[in-house]
């Protein structure tokens, strides 16, 4: 531990960093003042007038400078957080950004350049180059405290040496109180998690770590170095973060922008199917078989049970005269068709051998049934047999006619994702041939029944994404709207460059002709990669992110691997904390379908989050659910010893209240949630009217919330209460594992409130009473 120095050496520390750092935001406000005029500039240019390019020209630059402007803005707080001295005798400060003084000299270097680098690795048995390293405390533009690690103290000077400042910026950062928002901790990433930031691009690395290790502070400060360091690639195909629930992603949703980074989205499986929004929940045993990638099966099955024939030959009656009678068109004359059941198959396997996806592949079936209905007709006319031209005019004809629409839809009907999987779920004749044909078990296929019209759920998305790859797109019009993106594109990109030769942005900017060409293709002017890969069901993403992955099911993988071909991803996650039914019970066995051989895991093995004291009783429950699982070690021990009450049910309205209102006291302007058996949400939200109690995102802004386990995944909170541990234990399969999240989200209090006897997992001497 480094020597505490005198208040005046400290106070000369203090001006010596105050002299740089005032230096440094002066150099952020000169940058700043040069965006916002080039932006008022771009401004003044303005107006609707002009050619359709000038108007382009325009936009584009004005957008980047806003962007820029922005950018800039977002660094106002801790600009400047740190500082390394090497065994060169050189000195480097670290920030949230690159700046230059106005000798070009480098004055701050970005957290994500390769040469900050030592200041996150160096630890005391390995240093690297470095001498010492020092976090600088802001509040505002004021330097108000210092933290040194030295790691060589006889190659300090003097006055160096007298000026050490002791306490680890970890702990101050650990110690503050929460504000419903995760927040960057770019000033103190620790060594294993810089690890984690800075691996390759390439290929699936696995974040394996217990609760509170920091894998979704890591993820988040990854993808923000991914697109610094890998911005051509990245800034052009989008980064996508996959979170547990829309909660967790309004909590995370701020460390990104903080991070400068835009190019990013933030969804959930339950949103990943553009126009579809999953707000019910599966029972359990729904959950496991829509996870299972038999339903792949399934659903391919149930697509070609939509690929019917007549149970005999095919008969259609036509209008062949009509007239017109107080204006409407009425048939005086109908005529019956025939397509005799041996064409009806023939139609129909032809279409199927094509292997095109079924609506791609329902045009083949449908002119090759017309082309039969139309020589049936010209026969039964007796007309002269056909030729290419009479043929194209008489199938248009036929097709014109509802009754032949009607008999080749009821066929080969145009099916949307939602109705063949809609229809698929809700109706006995449909589902249990298809599960059969799937490999599922009737008990299986039961499981999945439900009402028509029924609303989404989570484990509906990946097989209404299975369904859209087997159905396909219109070709027709598809091919047409890509020959005319293309074509806007390539406009696009050449206005784009001739607007950055005129404004000289590309070399200071980075900012590719392509990248701004995306970001004014399209009908928005201004969309971002982000705003256009979120609205594309079929976007080819740069990397993807999944956070809680362990409770993605094995359809959901097929999914999420469909949005990133080049199979760049970090996986975040702990197989121990597992709650869904239908999630991993380990890596490869998610992983290995797509990336087998090619995935490397990395352990993150410290608790920053939940004290000493609470991990332990956290860790009597894991080894008694998941032994093989390592609990991960607390960084800190904390100042209150985890209680355990017991109340007898009856007792719960008066007491509990009174427990919340002497907690909320005891944290201050910290966070508090009270954590339930699913089954007894409701009730005990009803006893804490003051506290949000739904999951949505305004829940994170309430000092306490009432949450169920699972709705607690991935938050922390200054104060836990934990409702009843004997139900949440037996509320499913893995009631143990949801007993673990629930005891490792307290930063700084547990309180457990139980009716029976506490179970024997929770062992009774970490608690007081
Ligand atoms: N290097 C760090 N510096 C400061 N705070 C940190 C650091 N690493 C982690 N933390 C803090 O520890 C807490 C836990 O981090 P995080 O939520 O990322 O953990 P997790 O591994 O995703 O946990 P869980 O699996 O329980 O969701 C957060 O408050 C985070 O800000």
């Amino acid at each position: 531990m480094a020597p505490r120095e005198s208040s005046s050496t400290l106070a000369e520390a203090l001006r010596a960093e105050q002299r740089h750092v005032s230096m440094v935001y002066d150099r952020l406000d000169a940058a700043r003042e040069r965006a916002a005029s080039a932006l008022s500039a771009e401004h003044r240019r303005g107006g609707p007038g002009g050619t359709h390019q000038a108007r382009l020209e325009r936009d584009i630059s004005a957008a980047e400078h806003a962007r820029r402007f922005a950018q800039l803005t977002s660094l106002e707080r801790g600009l400047c957080f740190g500082r390394v001295d090497d065994t060169g005798g050189e000195t480097y400060y670290i920030g949230r950004t690159g700046l230059r003084d106005a000798h070009n000299e480098l004055v701050l270097i970005d957290w994500r350049a390769p040469a900050a680098r030592p200041f996150y690795t160096a630890t005391p048995s390995d240093p690297g180059p470095l001498v010492r390293r020092r976090h600088l405390h802001t509040r505002g533009r004021t330097v108000v405290g210092l933290d040194d690690e030295v790691f060589d103290l006889t190659r300090l000077s003097e006055p160096d040496r007298r000026g050490l400042v002791g306490e680890a910026a970890l702990m101050a950062a650990l110690r503050r109180g929460r504000t419903g928002r995760m927040g960057d901790v770019v000033a103190t990433i620790q060594a294993e998690q810089d690890q984690v930031i800075r691996s390759g691009l390439a290929g699936a690395l696995v974040v394996q770590g217990g609760p509170g290790t920091g894998k979704t502070v890591a993820a988040l400060h990854r993808a923000a170095y991914l697109l610094y360091t890998h911005r051509d690639t990245l800034a052009r195909r989008g980064v996508l973060v996959i979170g547990p629930n829309a909660v967790f992603l309004r909590y995370i949703g701020q460390v990104l922008p903080s991070l400068g980074e835009t190019d990013v989205v933030l969804t959930t499986v339950g949103e990943m199917f553009p126009g579809v929004r999953a707000t019910a929940a599966d029972t359990p045993e729904a959950a496991v078989v829509k996870g299972d990638t038999r339903m792949a099966d399934v659903v391919a099955a149930a697509t070609r049970d939509r690929q019917r024939v007549p149970g005999g030959d095919l008969e259609v009656l036509i209008d062949v005269r009509t007239s017109v009678r107080d204006g409407v068109e009425v048939a005086v004359e109908r005529m019956a068709l025939r397509i005799d059941h041996a064409t009806c198959v023939r139609a129909r396997d032809r279409a199927r051998a094509v292997r095109s996806p079924h609506n791609v592949a329902r045009k083949l079936f449908v002119d090759t049934a017309l082309t039969a209905l139309a020589h049936d007709e010209a026969r039964r006319l007796d007309m002269p047999p056909l030729d290419a031209e009479d043929l194209r005019h008489a199938r248009a004809a036929l097709w014109s006619q509802p009754p032949v629409r009607q008999a080749l839809d009821a066929l080969w009907p145009e099916l949307t994702p939602a109705r063949l999987v809609g229809d698929l779920l809700s109706d006995p004749a449909l589902l249990y041939p298809a599960a059969r044909a799937g490999g599922l078990r009737e008990e299986e296929a039961t499981a999945l029944l439900r009402p028509p019209g029924s609303p989404w759920t989570a484990g509906d998305v990946p097989l209404l994404d299975e369904a859209a790859e087997l159905l396909g797109e219109d070709d027709v019009t598809g091919r047409a709207s890509a020959r005319d993106a293309a074509r806007d594109r390539r406009e696009a990109e050449r206005y784009a460059a001739e607007v950055l030769t005129i404004t000289g942005v590309g070399e200071t900017e980075l900012v590719e002709a392509a990248e701004l060409a995306d970001r004014t293709a399209g009908d928005g002017g201004e969309r971002t990669t982000a705003d256009r890969a979120a609205a594309d069901r079929r976007w080819a993403y740069g990397h993807v992110i999944v956070d809680e992955a362990q409770e993605l099911s094995a359809m959901a993988w097929r999914m999420v691997m469909r949005r990133v071909p080049a199979r760049s991803l970090t996986v975040v996650g702990d197989i121990a904390q597992t709650g869904s039914a239908a999630g991993a019970r380990s890596w490869g066995e998610m992983l290995d379908p797509y990336v087998k051989g090619r995935w490397r895991e990395t352990r993150l093995l410290v608790n920053y989050r939940t004290p000493a004291q609470i991990m332990a009783v956290a860790t009597g429950v894991l080894r008694a659910v998941a032994p093989t699982q390592e609990p991960p070690v607390s960084v800190r021990d904390g100042d209150t010893p985890p209680r355990a009450l017991r109340v007898p049910a009856a007792d719960l309205p008066t007491m509990l209240p009174a427990l919340v209102a002497e907690e909320l006291t005891e944290i201050g302007d910290g966070r508090l949630a009270v954590l339930t058996p699913d089954a007894r949400h409701l009730e005990i939200a009803a006893l804490l009217p003051g506290a949000a109690a739904t999951l949505t995102p305004d829940a994170l802004d309430s000092p306490s919330a009432v949450l169920t386990v699972t709705q607690a995944k991935g938050l922390e909170f200054d104060s836990v209460i934990i409702i009843a541990p004997e139900e949440i234990l037996t509320q499913s399969p893995k009631g143990g594992q949801d007993l673990y999240v629930a005891l490792t989200r307290p930063t700084r209090r547990l309180t457990v409130v139980h009716h029976a006897p506490l179970p024997d997992l929770l062992t009774g001497e970490h608690f007081t009473d």
